[in-house]
Order: structure tokens, then C-alpha cells, then sequence
């Protein structure tokens, strides 16, 4: 039976967008951070890399649409975090952004993986950043890496 799978190699070929949110950077700086060091640690650059600022969750599906619509990009790394608050708002922020993040790639036929944190509390967050949990950006920046070798053996 034959297998097609990716590999965890950068393909230098290709450009890669990291997209984060200025909230809770405090957090998701950190996941920046691990984001490029998966990128340099399987044969990038991180000087390659472009990184775009967006408010918050709810705007990273429009940031990243546009970024793909230039045509300028092949795959997206999303990084933030959505910590709960006191109110409903948490549940429609989360909600938004995991869709519109999902919508906007199958749209494209790009990857764009999936780096955020949707936490109950700001522990859990740092957990997830570069603690005991891992680092999320790491993460996602290794499915990005995987993605792009895949989509290119599937002949995508
Ligand atoms: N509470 C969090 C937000 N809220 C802001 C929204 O994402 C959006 O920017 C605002 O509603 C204006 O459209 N964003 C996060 O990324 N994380 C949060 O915890
Ligand atoms: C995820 C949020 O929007 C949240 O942090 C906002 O806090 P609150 O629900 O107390 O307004």
C-alpha cells in the first residue's frame, strides 16, 4: 500500500506568514518565539520568515485571508490567546477564530495551522507558552513544516 506522508523538513521554496495578536502578548510573544525556533531547528531560516500583527483573535482569520489573497504567501502559522474573562465574549472569540482559521485555509488550499491557545486561565496559557505544556507556537510552526512537504508530495 502506498503511504504519502510529510516530512519535518522546511522547504526553502516556499513563504511562510507567522500571524499573532497583539492581545495577551505577553503570552504569545513567547509563542512567536517557539515558532521560529521550530522553523530554524528543521532547516530554515527565521530571517525568511514574515510576521504580521493583528489586534486580536477575531481579526486573525481577515489578517490571514489577506495575506493569502496576495498571493504572496503558501502557508500561515496563526498564533494568539484567548483567556477566559468574566463574560460570554471568551465563547464567540474562540468560536470566530477557529472557524474563520479553518475557512480561510480549506478557501485557499494553504495551510494554516492552528496556534491558538483558548484557555479557562492565564496558568493554563503559560503552560502552553514555553512551560510544562510545551510551546503551542513551537507546535504549530512543525505543522506548518509538515503541511507544506505534504501538500507538495501529494502534488497540491
Ligand atoms: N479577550 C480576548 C480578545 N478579545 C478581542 C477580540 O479578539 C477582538 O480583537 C475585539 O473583539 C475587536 O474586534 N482577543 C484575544 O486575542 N484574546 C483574548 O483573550
Ligand atoms: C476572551 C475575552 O474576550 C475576555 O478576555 C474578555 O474578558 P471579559 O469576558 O471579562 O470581558
Amino acid at each position: 500500500m502506498k503511504l504519502i506522508e510529510g516530512q519535518l523538513r522546511v522547504r526553502t521554496d516556499k513563504k511562510v506568514a507567522i500571524v499573532s495578536t497583539r492581545w495577551n502578548h505577553f503570552i504569545v510573544d513567547r509563542l512567536v518565539e517557539g515558532a521560529k525556533d521550530a522553523y530554524s531547528r528543521h532547516g530554515g531560516n527565521a530571517d525568511d520568515l514574515t510576521h504580521v500583527l493583528a489586534p486580536g483573535a477575531f481579526e486573525l482569520p481577515m489578517v490571514i485571508e489577506q495575506l493569502l489573497s496576495s498571493g504572496k504567501f503558501d502557508a500561515v502559522c496563526a498564533l494568539g490567546a484567548v483567556i477566559r474573562g468574566s463574560t460570554p465574549h471568551f465563547d464567540y472569540v474562540s468560536a470566530e477564530a477557529t472557524k474563520g482559521i479553518a475557512t480561510v485555509s480549506l478557501k485557499h488550499k494553504k495551510p494554516v495551522s492552528f496556534g491558538l491557545l483558548t484557555t479557562d486561565t492565564i496558568e493554563q496559557a503559560i503552560e502552553r507558552a514555553g512551560t510544562k505544556a510545551g510551546n503551542k507556537g513551537f507546535e504549530a510552526m512543525t505543522v506548518v513544516i509538515e503541511m507544506l512537504d505534504l501538500y507538495a508530495e501529494i502534488g497540491a
